[in-house]
C-alpha cells in the first residue's frame, strides 16, 4: 500500500479573474504504516494540497495514486463535529461498525472516557479536536490525514495530544499525512519530513527519520531540527528523497 503524489500545479481563480498559483511542484510518496509531515509556512497551499490527496479536489495538473478504495480518515483545522450529537454519537456515525471494545480503547487514550456523553457546544478547543481524532480513527482508515491537529492548544496540551497520536499511530499501519507549521511537532511524529516552500509550494527537502518515534533521543531530535532549519533557510531547492 502506497501513497504516490506528484502534484505538478494548482491555481485558483479569484472572483476578478485573476490566477493565483498555489502549487508549483510537489512529489513525495509514502508507504503504509509511515508518517508524512508538510512543513511549510503559512498560507503556503497546504490545506489544498491536503484535500487534492483526499480526493476532494480534482481540480489539479499531475497526479495522486492512493490505495484503490482506500479508508480515508480526514482531521480539519476545525474539528466539523454535529452539534446536536454527543461525542460518542459523532464517532459512532462515522464508524458505525467500529466495535466497543475498539471504541473505549481510542476514548482512553485520547482522554475522552469522561465526556462521551457531551455535547460538541461544551468542549473545549483541545477536547473537541480530540473527538475529531477519535472519528478519524474510528473509521480505521489506510490513510489518514491531519491538518494542524495542534494548533491553537497550550504547550502542555500540545504536547500530551502529539504524544496521543504518536500512540495510536504506532500501533496501526494506514499512511498518515500530517500538516504542521513546528519543526519540533513534525520531527517528533514524523517518518518523513516534507519541507515546502512558501506559496506556490515546492518541496525544498524530503528528510527520512529512520530512528523510530519511541526511540527518538532529544539529542537526536535537536540535531534533526537545526538541519530542517538550515534546509529552509540556507540552501537552494532541492529534492533529496532516498
Ligand atoms: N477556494 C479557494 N479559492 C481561492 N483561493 C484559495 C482557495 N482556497 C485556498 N486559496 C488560497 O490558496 C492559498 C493556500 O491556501 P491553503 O489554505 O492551502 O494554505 P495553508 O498552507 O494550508 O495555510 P495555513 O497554514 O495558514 O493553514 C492561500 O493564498 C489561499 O488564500
Amino acid at each position: 500500500m502506497r501513497l504516490e503524489v506528484d502534484i505538478a500545479s494548482k491555481t485558483f481563480k479569484s472572483a476578478a479573474g485573476e490566477q493565483h498559483d498555489v502549487i508549483a511542484g510537489v512529489a513525495f510518496a509514502l508507504d503504509a504504516g509511515e508518517v508524512g509531515v508538510l512543513v511549510g509556512p503559512s498560507g503556503c497551499g497546504k490545506s489544498t494540497m491536503l484535500r487534492i490527496l483526499a480526493g476532494l479536489d480534482p481540480d489539479f495538473q499531475g497526479r495522486v495514486s492512493r490505495p484503490a478504495g482506500a479508508r480515508i480518515g480526514f482531521v480539519f483545522q476545525e474539528p466539523r463535529l454535529l452539534p446536536w450529537r454527543s461525542v460518542e454519537e459523532n464517532v459512532r456515525l462515522a464508524a458505525p461498525g467500529a466495535d466497543d471494545a475498539k471504541l473505549s480503547a481510542l476514548f482512553e487514550v485520547l482522554e475522552l472516557k469522561a465526556h462521551r456523553n457531551h455535547f460538541p457546544g461544551e468542549l473545549s478547543v483541545g477536547l473537541a479536536r480530540r473527538v475529531a481524532l477519535a472519528r478519524a480513527f474510528a473509521v480505521e482508515p489506510e490513510l489518514l490525514i491531519l491538518d494542524e491537529p495542534l494548533a491553537s492548544l497550550d504547550t502542555a496540551l500540545a504536547s500530551r495530544l502529539r504524544d496521543e497520536i504518536a500512540m495510536l499511530v504506532d500501533g496501526r499501519s494506514m499512511i498518515t499525512l500530517l500538516v504542521t507549521h513546528d519543526v519540533d511537532d513534525a520531527v517528533r511524529l514524523g517518518d518523513r519530513v516534507i519541507l515546502l516552500s512558501p506559496r506556490p509550494a515546492r518541496v525544498l527537502a524530503q528528510l527520512p527519520i529512520r530512528t523510530p518515534r519511541s526511540a527518538r533521543g532529544e539529542v537526536e531530535i535537536a540535531a534533526i531540527k537545526s538541519e530542517i532549519v538550515r534546509r529552509i533557510y540556507g540552501c537552494p531547492t532541492q529534492q533529496d528523497a532516498p
